[in-house]
């Protein structure tokens, strides 16, 4: 059996076989997410209607779920996908973009949260939110530090049996016992809008590629994030020439660099 230890292993299974991811991302997300994952080397597919989403979970590898621009109609959809893919052994990511702001969107988390997600990845804020804390997150950006969503990020995993990855200037990612910080990336992330949500449904892409591992494609795939933020700010001017490099840089990225180059630690 092929061994899928290190985050540029897994990179390179996950292209040897792209995986069929289908993220339930906002309208803001949609097409910048489905980029990402090609560049990256997956397959994605955003479908998301009530009618179709339990029924195209069935077939996917794993589900993303994020609640950025949300309806009722949505809601139905991404409960089907989310038990669909819980009664298939699939993994599900729950992305809860600024929960904390209403009242419908705290409810449809919640529901969503019921049904176990595998992996949630959030921002500081909404990780701080998520565990009962004070967030002084404004809308969908955070204006928490990473290291003050740690203690809430262990309490969430050990209270969800979920992987909990919280993104920022270092990313946390923890299980409940093991913990790790990522470095990298780049300042303009956070300047251009969804980044976060297409993180959340390449998380996706790695755990369908390693459903043995969530722990590890958490890993893998916030790392590949930081190393290819860093190269693709090499060359930017801004967010916009970022964006752009950012997308060539995901798909210029190989195994070898990608383990030589990902700045994991022990948390
Ligand atoms: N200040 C920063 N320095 C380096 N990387 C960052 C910074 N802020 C965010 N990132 C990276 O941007 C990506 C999206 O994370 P984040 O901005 O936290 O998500 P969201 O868009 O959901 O708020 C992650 O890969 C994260 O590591
Ligand atoms: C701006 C905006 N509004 C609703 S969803 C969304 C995108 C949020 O993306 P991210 O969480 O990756 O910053
Ligand atoms: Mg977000």
């Amino acid at each position: 059996m092929q061994t899928k230890t290190t985050p540029g292993a897994m990179l390179k299974a996950m292209r040897e076989k792209p995986p069929l991811v289908q993220c339930i991302t906002n309208y803001v997300a949609m097409n910048i997410a489905a980029n990402v994952l090609l560049a990256a080397g997956a397959s994605p597919a955003m479908v998301h209607a009530a009618e179709e989403a339990g029924e195209f979970a069935a077939i996917a590898s794993a589900v993303t779920i994020n609640i950025g621009t949300l309806s009722t109609q949505w809601i139905d959809g991404m409960q089907a996908a989310a038990k669909a893919a819980t009664s298939a052994g699939k993994p599900w990511v729950l992305d809860p973009v600024a929960h904390y702001a209403t009242a419908f969107r705290r409810n449809a988390v919640a529901e969503l949260l019921a049904l176990k997600p595998t992996i949630i990845r959030g921002n500081a804020s909404e990780i701080i939110a998520l565990a009962g804390g004070e967030s002084r997150g404004q809308g969908v950006d955070s204006r928490d530090p990473v290291e003050q969503a740690e203690g809430s990020a262990r309490w969430l995993a050990e209270r969800q049996r979920a992987v909990v990855a919280v993104t920022g200037a270092v990313d946390f990612v923890t299980d409940g016992e093991r913990a790790v910080r990522i470095e990298g990336g780049s300042a303009l992330m956070p300047q251009v809008t969804a980044l976060g949500c297409s993180l959340t449904c390449l998380v996706g892409a790695f755990a369908a590629t390693a459903p043995e591992d969530t722990f590890g494609a958490t890993v893998a795939a916030l790392s590949t994030f930081a190393i290819a933020g860093e190269e693709a700010a090499l060359g930017a001017a801004g967010p916009g020439s970022f964006s752009w490099r950012f997308l060539d840089a995901l798909t210029a990225l190989d195994a070898e660099t990608l383990d030589a180059r990902a700045r994991i630690s022990a948390a």
